[in-house]
C-alpha cells in the first residue's frame, strides 16, 4: 500500500470540501471504488464471458465471434491493469458518434487524466466508456450486453413484491377517488420509487438484487431513512404546472424491479391525469451495470406482458404497452450525453438539443445514485448547501431527484443531521439505506 501511496499521489484523508471528489483520496469512497469495486466488477465480466462462451459464439456468429470473444477477454484484462496501475485515459477509438465529445473531454483535463487523478465521476464513467469500446471494435459483437443476465435476474427475482404493489395500485384505482387521495398516494409512490434505488447493481459489484415483501408496507417505517424530503413541493408542482398537457421526463436508471418501479410512478400519472405524458431517457450502452438499455425496456415490457404465471403483472405489462401505443409513454431516443462524463451544468453547452427538449417539461425526475452525483458534478458541497445552490444554473424546468445515498456526496440537509448520523454509523453515506427526495423549481 505505500509504494501505492507514493505512485499514485494517494492521500491519506477525507475528500476535503468543497473541492472535487477523486479515488485520490483514500478514506473516500472513490478510492474504495477505484481500488476493490470495479477491479471486481470487471473479473466479474471477464468471468461471465468466458462462462458463456460457447452460447455467445452460437448467437453472435460462431467462430469469428469466438475468436472476438477471446481477444476481447485479453482487452478487459488489459484496461483493469491500466486502472489498478493508474494509467493516463486514452482516447476513445470508436464510430458510434459520441467519440469526438468524450475525446475533447479528455484531452481537456490536462494533468489529472487517470483513475486516481482525476475527478471520480469522470474516472469511474470513462471506465465504462472504455469496456464497451471493446465490443463496438469487434465486427460481430457490438450488440453484446455482458451485464444482461444480472439485469434479467434482478427483475426475475422480484416478482413477489411487484405483485403486491400492483395489487395495492389496482386497488386504489379501483374507486373514484378525490385530488387529495391522489396526491397522497402520488406521493407513496414517489417513495416506493426513490427504495427501489436500492436495488442497484453496481453497488453490490454485480451479486444478485431483489426487493422482498410487500413494499406499501415497509414505507412509513422507512420515512425515518429519508433524509431531505420534498415530495409534497413535487406535487405541488406538478398540480400547478402538468394537468392539462405537461410532460414528465424520467431520466432513468436501473433496470429490474427499480425500472418496474419507475414504470408504476409513470403509468400512475397517466391513469390519474396528473400529466399528459411521460416520457423514459435511458442509456446508449451496457452501462453501470445495472442501467437500463432500449432493449431492457422491450425486455421488462414483454417479460412482465407476457408473464404466464403471475396475471396480475401480465395485465399490468399489457396495460403499459397500450401507454406506448397510444403516446401517452414515449422512450426518447437515446442521447449521447447520458454516458459521457459531463457533469450536468455542461449540458446546454455540450447538448443544447437535449437542453431544449428537456426545457419544455413540467417536471424532470432523475433517478438514482449517479445522476445525482452528475447533478452536484461529483463535487464536494457541504452537506447543508441548499439543493438549488448545487445545481450550478442547470435548471431547465423543475427538476426533481430520488436518490438513495451511495456515494459520500450530498446536500440540502438540516444543520446537525449529518453529524448525528455520522456518529451512529460512519459509513452511513455509502450503505444505501438513507435516501433523497429533492426539489429544484424553475
Ligand atoms: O444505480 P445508481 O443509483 O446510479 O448507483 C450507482 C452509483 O453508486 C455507486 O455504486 C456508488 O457511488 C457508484 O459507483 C455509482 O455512482
Amino acid at each position: 500500500m505505500t509504494e501505492l501511496a507514493t505512485k499514485y499521489n494517494l492521500i491519506d484523508e477525507k475528500p476535503p470540501f468543497n473541492a472535487p471528489l477523486k479515488a485520490q483520496y483514500k478514506q473516500g469512497f472513490g478510492f474504495y471504488t477505484m481500488r476493490e469495486r470495479l477491479p471486481i466488477i470487471l473479473t466479474q465480466v471477464i468471468d461471465q464471458l468466458s462462462k458463456d462462451k460457447e452460447q455467445i459464439a452460437t448467437n453472435f456468429g460462431g467462430d469469428t465471434a469466438r475468436d472476438e470473444l477471446k481477444s476481447a477477454i485479453g482487452e478487459i484484462s488489459k484496461l483493469k491493469y491500466e486502472l489498478q496501475t493508474d494509467k493516463d485515459f486514452k482516447p476513445i477509438r470508436s464510430s458510434v458518434g459520441d467519440e469526438t465529445l468524450w475525446n475533447s473531454f479528455i484531452e481537456g483535463l490536462g494533468e489529472e487524466n487517470s483513475y486516481y487523478s482525476a475527478c471520480w465521476l469522470y474516472a469511474e464513467t470513462y471506465m465504462y466508456r472504455r469496456l464497451n469500446n471493446i465490443f463496438e471494435n469487434t465486427t460481430t459483437l457490438q450488440k453484446l450486453d455482458y451485464f444482461q443476465q444480472q439485469k434479467h435476474k434482478a427483475l426475475t427475482n422480484s416478482y413477489d413484491a411487484m405483485v403486491a404493489v400492483v395489487r395495492s395500485i389496482n386497488a386504489f384505482n379501483e374507486t373514484n377517488r378525490s385530488r387529495e387521495e391522489i396526491g397522497e398516494f402520488f406521493r407513496k409512490l414517489l417513495k416506493l420509487n426513490l427504495w427501489g434505488n436500492r436495488c442497484d447493481l453496481s453497488i453490490s459489484a454485480g451479486q444478485d438484487v431483489k426487493q422482498d415483501g410487500d413494499p406499501f408496507s415497509l414505507l412509513d417505517a422507512l420515512d425515518r431513512c429519508i433524509v431531505s424530503d420534498q415530495t409534497q413541493a413535487i406535487w405541488d408542482c406538478l398540480v400547478a404546472n402538468a394537468a392539462e398537457s405537461g410532460v414528465v421526463e424520467i431520466i432513468n436508471d436501473n433496470s429490474g424491479y427499480e425500472l418496474f418501479t419507475d414504470l408504476c410512478l409513470a403509468d400512475f400519472i397517466i391513469q390519474h391525469r396528473i400529466a399528459s405524458k411521460v416520457c423514459f431517457n435511458v442509456k446508449a450502452i451496457p452501462w453501470y451495470i445495472s442501467d437500463v438499455t432500449p432493449k431492457d425496456m422491450q425486455w421488462t415490457l414483454d417479460t412482465l406482458a407476457d408473464n404466464a404465471t403471475q396475471p396480475l403483472l401480465a395485465q399490468f405489462g399489457e396495460r403499459l404497452k397500450r401507454h406506448f401505443q397510444s403516446g401517452a409513454f414515449e422512450l426518447r431516443p437515446v442521447d449521447n450525453f447520458w454516458t459521457s462524463p459531463y457533469e450536468f451544468h455542461r449540458m446546454a453547452d455540450v447538448a443544447p438539443s437535449l437542453y431544449e427538449t428537456l426545457s419544455h417539461a413540467a417536471l424532470l425526475i432523475f433517478k438514482g445514485d449517479l445522476n445525482y452525483r452528475k447533478l452536484l458534478g461529483d463535487f464536494n458541497f457541504p452537506y447543508t448547501t441548499p439543493f438549488p445552490d448545487v445545481l450550478r444554473g442547470f435548471l431547465p424546468t423543475n427538476l426533481c431527484t430520488l436518490r438513495t445515498v451511495k456515494a459520500d456526496l450530498i446536500c440540502g440537509m438540516p444543520e446537525g443531521l449529518s453529524e448525528k448520523l455520522s456518529k451512529a454509523d460512519p459509513s452511513w453515506m455509502v450503505t444505501g439505506e438513507y435516501g433523497v427526495i429533492q426539489f429544484a423549481s424553475k
